[in-house]
């Protein structure tokens, strides 16, 4: 069978993310807002009888550490499909930015296979599954801007009033494993409320490890607070400015200098992952 669908695999921004302490399998414990955008990857499917699973194009990225191949065979193993698929990629996110670009993709894996394959796992199992893969795997299957705690697991949906923002990637790939493991980063935030996010009491804790190893990443927020608020997202290297209209942000993008790079997104409650899959849902 052959399904010309794209399905989009959008990025995701932390507006903030507080280190509030570290678990005893080393794993930290976080406070962020999971702000979902209207941008990202896309992903075709072609689903197999013979239960291969392929990856279109096959590369940067080994298979076994493919996020979108490892999503698919986790459902597999889990679901009992005899069923496979090639999995075509478009890749417009930066891969190791902090806009959870592999989280979205094995999301959107998840989420559209359990669909192509008839398989019937709940919201809440494909999530579970998807935090087995990655702690930011279940905001994109829920599909909802959310408050987040635990390690990014335990979300609760908000409604924002962002508009749009320009997001800016100077050109450093960040291992979040390398910014975890800073003796330096600060792990002992105090838990915040909604209400004094929205009052502005909120900031990345790892934005002073990552200035301080990414001399580049820094040169850009200096940049980029020229024309807005400067905010790293997750653990970089991408970082952001909020603007009230498209123009505004559309107008810095056009004096990024080079060689950065970025692109324009609107700010969304619902990903468009989620919009697709109701809007596929109401016509069946
Ligand atoms: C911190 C965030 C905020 O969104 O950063 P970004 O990766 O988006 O920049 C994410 O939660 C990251 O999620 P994700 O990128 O899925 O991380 P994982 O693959 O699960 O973890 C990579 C490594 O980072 C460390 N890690 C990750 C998350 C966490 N809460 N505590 C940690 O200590 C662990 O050493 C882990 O082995
Ligand atoms: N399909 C994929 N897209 C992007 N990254 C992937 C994918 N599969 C595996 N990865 C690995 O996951 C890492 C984290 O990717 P990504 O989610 O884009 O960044 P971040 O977690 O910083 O937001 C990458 O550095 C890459 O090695």
């Amino acid at each position: 069978m052959s399904v010309a669908i794209e399905w989009p695999a959008p990025a995701k921004l932390n507006l903030f993310l507080h280190v509030l302490g570290r678990r005893d399998d080393g794993y930290h414990e976080l406070q962020t807002v999971f702000q979902l955008l209207d941008y990202g990857d896309s992903l075709r499917f072609d689903v197999r009888r013979d239960g291969r699973i392929q990856r279109k194009p096959a590369r940067p990225i080994a298979p076994e550490q493919d996020l979108c191949v490892r999503a698919a065979s986790l459902l597999q193993e889990a679901s009992g499909t005899t069923l496979g698929a090639d999995i075509a990629l478009h890749k417009r996110l930066p891969m190791g930015g902090g806009v959870g670009g592999g989280s979205s993709n094995a999301a959107t894996v998840l989420v559209a296979l359990n669909t192509l394959w008839q398989t019937g796992l709940t919201e809440d199992e494909l999530a579970e599954l998807g935090l087995r893969l990655g702690a930011d795997v279940p905001v994109f299957v829920r599909g909802r801007s959310a408050w987040a705690e635990g390690v990014g697991e335990r979300l609760a949906p908000v409604s924002l009033d962002s508009s749009w923002f320009l997001v800016l990637h100077p050109g450093c790939k960040i291992s979040t494993r390398q910014i975890f493991c800073t003796p330096e980063l600060t792990r002992n935030s105090p838990s915040i409320t909604m209400s004094a996010f929205r009052a502005g009491q909120a900031r990345n804790d790892c934005e002073p490890v990552v200035r301080s190893l990414y001399p580049e990443v820094a040169r850009a927020l200096d940049w980029l607070a020229g024309f807005g608020q400067a905010r790293l997202t997750g653990t970089g290297a991408c970082l952001f400015a909020e603007f009230d209209d498209e123009a505004q942000a559309r107008e810095v993008l056009a004096s990024v200098p080079k060689p950065w790079q970025g692109f324009v997104a609107r700010g969304v409650d619902e990903s468009p992952l989620r919009s697709r899959v109701k809007a596929a849902t109401a016509a069946a």
